[in-house]
């Protein structure tokens, strides 16, 4: 039986239920219904255990019983790019810097992040078919307003069902905000036009002649619920352009971008069109960009069309107008507003290739790369005491060792070379350590036989080399050593052990070229004494080398310095320096983890 209250009790009723039982008393002689029901009304709403229920509910509303925030870590990160500024200003400040980055803290933060966005493992299983009730479905009417903002999401027909079903969600688009379509989501209806049997052509058809509101009756998707947001960052390692895409499914959806851009890939669910923003973008709504295995294939293909004029992958052979994987756009809608009807009856029932392109002749120093499509990488914050090594690399000629003799000159006692190893003997004069480290033809061997040296090669009888523990004795003393070696050592430095910088110093176009050497009466360094100037074909040389390394090695560069006002050169060498001493920079994930 319901339990009234007393009047000192009524005073601590809520707000809203005294209005309401109010609201209730003055205009009964208004209602029709009987006394037995307004009295009913009446007593519930003077009731103890109807006024404990809203306190509970309000104290449940008020009380934060939920983390404020799901993203510490990239607030951390966030607050480490603002304390790298100010790390001279006091103590404090680099103190902080110093235990944000400390694993531990790092990965308590990671926790709770994962917490905080219920990412747990393992998943239940979903409630039995047998107990949920066969004859009625829920079914979620949504209504939206036309308006130039697209939904960001697609829809497709099942292939078992031959239903019209929502194929994909773009993260962060007007769909996903809403929380209220769902992949896998089936469309039974739009604007009251049942859709059974249509293709998603027709829907889009139905989409298209509407004007204002449109409601779509939708069959909730099973075990939908939540998905999480990746983290991944890549590098894109080619340029991509998704209007003139044939194979891409919706072109509205596409993400373009360049090359060398950081990608932020928020969702891998779908094999062949991943969802990406572009770092630092303050749109939220992600694009769809091709997934690494399906850039690869599609090298591939490509590859073979242009030298056999056919292929043999059928993925793209397979590949209908409305692209791969084809489910279609759904156009300019944006969502309003909803109402849920629950439950009612329903009306409606990575390769990697061997193959290379370029000389046969040259192929000796290549002949097992990958095709760079994406690379994924993290943020590297400086560290005070370990200064990252500086790679030129570059055509012989392009000016690699004059740019270098510049930064050393500028601070010697910052920047360094590392003392190769050499077999020959001693000229009067030098110092061991200082020219050159004097070693044995055995000793040298022996180092080279147990992969120590980055580079080596023989000249006039003896053996020269850099060894990879000089670099690290070199970076741990906190000085910068400056490397000019040949391009086919960056399979060994760029590394997680080296953290280098690699700059490509790249050569003008031929009459830039030839114009700035011959002014500054620039010496060949292909003539043996040094006396004499360059000739056309070291020119045209210097070009075509370039161009190789480039097309070859691109993806390992952390920057391209044209190499045509020497001044202008080194001033841009000097900036991209200063920046990995000052700023956080995109480095191969792998050097971080
Ligand atoms: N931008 C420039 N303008 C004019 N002259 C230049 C420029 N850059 C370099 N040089 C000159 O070109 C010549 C060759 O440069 P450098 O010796 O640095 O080439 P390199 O790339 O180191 O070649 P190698 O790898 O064979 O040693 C030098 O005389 C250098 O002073």
């Amino acid at each position: 039986m319901t339990e009234l209250m007393t009047n000192n009790e009524k005073e601590e009723f809520d707000i809203s239920v005294s209005s309401l039982l109010e609201t209730l008393q003055q205009s009964q002689s208004e209602f029709s219904a009987n006394d037995e029901e307004l009295v009913f009304l009446s007593s519930l709403l003077q009731s103890k255990e109807l006024n404990a229920l809203v306190h509970v509910h309000n104290s449940i509303v008020t009380e934060q019983s939920h983390p404020v925030l799901s993203n510490a870590m990239q607030i951390s990160l966030e607050v480490l790019d603002v304390l790298l500024s100010r790390l001279a200003l006091n103590e404090d400040c680099k103190e902080l810097f110093v235990l944000l980055q400390r694993p531990n803290l790092q990965g308590l933060l990671c926790a709770h992040d994962a917490v905080a966005q219920k990412d747990y493992y393992p998943r239940l299983p979903e409630i039995p078919q047998e107990l949920l009730d066969d004859d009625e479905e829920t079914v979620k009417i949504v209504q939206l307003v036309k308006s130039n903002e697209p939904l960001g999401a697609t829809i497709k027909t099942d292939e078992e069902t031959g239903k019209i079903v929502v194929a994909r969600v773009m993260h962060g688009g007007a769909a996903d905000r809403s929380g209220l379509i769902h992949v896998g989501d089936e469309v039974c209806e739009v604007n009251g036009i049942n859709v059974e049997g249509k293709t998603p052509g027709d829907v889009l058809k139905i989409l298209q002649s509407s004007e204002g509101t449109i409601t779509f009756k939708l069959i909730p998707a099973e075990g939908k619920m939540g998905y999480r947001e990746s983290k991944v960052r890549v590098r894109a390692h080619f340029e991509y352009d998704a209007t003139s895409d044939p194979y891409i499914p919706c072109k509205d959806a596409g993400l373009s971008f360049k090359r060398g851009e950081i990608l932020h890939v928020v969702s891998q669910d779908d094999a062949y069109w991943w969802q990406a923003r572009k770092e630092g973008d303050k749109n939220l709504r992600a694009g769809i960009i091709p997934s690494k295995a399906l850039q690869e294939r599609k090298i591939l293909h490509e590859r073979s069309l242009a030298e056999n004029g056919d292929s043999s992958d059928p993925l793209f052979s397979q590949c209908g107008p409305g692209g791969l994987g084809g489910p279609s756009c759904i156009p300019l809608v944006k969502i309003a507003d909803t109402v849920y009807s629950s439950p009612t009856k329903t009306p409606c029932s990575a390769v990697k290739t061997k193959k290379i392109l370029y000389d046969l002749a040259e192929t000796d120093d290549f002949d097992r790369e990958e095709i760079p499509t994406y690379e994924e990488v993290a943020k590297l914050y400086p560290l005070p005491d370990t200064k990252r090594p500086v790679i030129l690399i570059g055509p012989s000629g392009v000016g690699r060792s004059e740019l270098k003799r510049r930064l050393i000159a500028l601070d010697p006692d910052k920047f360094t070379q590392v003392t190769p190893y050499t077999t020959r003997p001693k000229k009067p004069g030098e110092e061991e350590g200082k020219e050159y480290h004097f070693v044995s033809h055995e000793a040298m061997t022996g180092l080279i036989s147990a992969g120590k040296m980055i580079e080596f090669g023989e000249y006039k009888g003896h053996l020269y080399g850099t060894s990879s523990d000089s670099v690290l004795e070199l970076i741990k003393t906190g000085r910068v050593a400056v490397l000019n070696p040949a391009y086919q050592s960056l399979k060994v430095l760029r590394s997680a052990t080296f953290k280098p910088l690699v700059l490509f110093i790249a050569p003008p176009s031929f009459a830039q070229l030839k114009e700035s050497r011959m002014a500054a009466y620039a010496r060949s360094p292909f003539d043996q004494y040094n006396s004499r100037a360059f000739t056309d074909d070291e020119f045209h040389d210097i070009i075509r080398v370039a161009r190789r390394i480039e097309f070859l090695y691109h993806h390992w560069f952390d920057e391209v310095i044209v190499n045509e006002d020497l001044g202008m050169a080194f001033e841009q060498l000097l900036r991209a320096v200063e920046r990995t001493e000052n700023e956080p920079t995109w480095v191969p994930a792998s050097w971080v983890q």
